[in-house]
């Protein structure tokens, strides 16, 4: 479970991207963070994990509030999160595998990550997890070889052979092609459910939010004016979370999509 207490961030600029933000993620859920640009989404992904430290409230996983970890304990504890990121931030020079096994930097000693030498259940692993995705015959190739789709596969690995309980997702299809960004949306939520694991995908596609989660946070101005399952947006709420716009083009476009899948699922 993952609970933020009055969550706020308020930058030097004097930007506060969070106010006071409650929020309760239990084990196993996966939920989309909605919002225009500047709603404060990649705040509050990143003050979970503390790459953004808050400047107010309290982030608890479990039993461990990270908030208030010193560096050593917080390194232990961002095991536990895995993080998927827009840009892929592969390593583009190594390989697939190496960049799949750098997953387990945190579980390594300096020396061993250093020389690449991983233990052998970690290579195992990663071999599994790519095998998954469907990359096992592009493990030895360079990441810069890779397409956008097949980048965030490896960075979906990446962050699997972590063994977190809680993904943090940013923007994972931003950069990718309509079909492509419903593949890596269908393939972020199967895993979730395959291995019990919670996520929190900041995206801005709506239809693709609706489409894939069971659960709906919209943020507006660093706060929540949403909270409930995808068929709860309605033209009124998208309004209030994103400003006048014409929603009925949104909305039909899922039941569009649904065609789609339903053509792509029988191919
Ligand atoms: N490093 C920073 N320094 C100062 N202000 C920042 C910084 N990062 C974000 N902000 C401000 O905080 C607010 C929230 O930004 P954030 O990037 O969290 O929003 P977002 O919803 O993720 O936007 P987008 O969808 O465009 O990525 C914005 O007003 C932004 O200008």
């Amino acid at each position: 479970m993952l609970r933020l207490k009055t969550l706020t961030k308020t930058y030097k600029t004097g930007d506060t991207a969070l106010k006071a933000v409650d929020l309760e993620v239990p084990s196993g859920q996966v939920l989309a963070l909605i919002g225009p640009s500047g709603a404060g989404k990649s705040t509050l992904i990143r003050c979970i994990n503390r790459l953004v430290e808050p400047t107010e409230g309290e982030v608890w996983l479990d039993e461990t509030e990270l908030t208030g970890l010193g560096a050593g304990a917080l390194r232990r504890a961002r095991r536990e999160m895995g993080m998927i990121f827009q840009e892929y931030a592969l390593v583009e020079r190594l390989t697939v595998m190496e960049n799949v096994l750098s997953g387990r930097l945190g579980y390594v000693g300096f020396w061993r990550s250093f020389l690449r030498r991983y233990p052998q259940k970690d290579v195992d692993e990663a071999f599994r997890l790519l095998d998954r995705v469907g990359l096992l015959h592009m493990a030895d190739k360079r990441a810069d070889e890779l397409s956008g789709g097949q980048r965030q596969r490896v960075g979906i690995c990446r962050a699997l052979i972590q063994d977190p309980k809680l993904l943090l997702v940013d923007e994972p299809t931003a950069s990718l092609d309509p079909k492509t960004s419903r593949q890596i949306m269908r393939l972020i939520t199967e895993l979730c459910r395959e291995r019990g694991l919670a996520a929190i995908i900041n995206i801005h596609d709506v239809a693709l939010a609706q489409r894939f989660v069971p659960r709906v946070v919209g943020l507006r101005f660093g706060e929540i004016v949403f909270d409930g399952p995808p068929d709860g947006l309605t033209p009124d709420k998208l309004t209030e979370i994103y400003g006048e716009e014409d929603w009925e083009a949104t909305i039909e476009k899922v039941d569009e999509d649904e065609a789609e899948s339903e053509g792509e699922a029988a191919e």
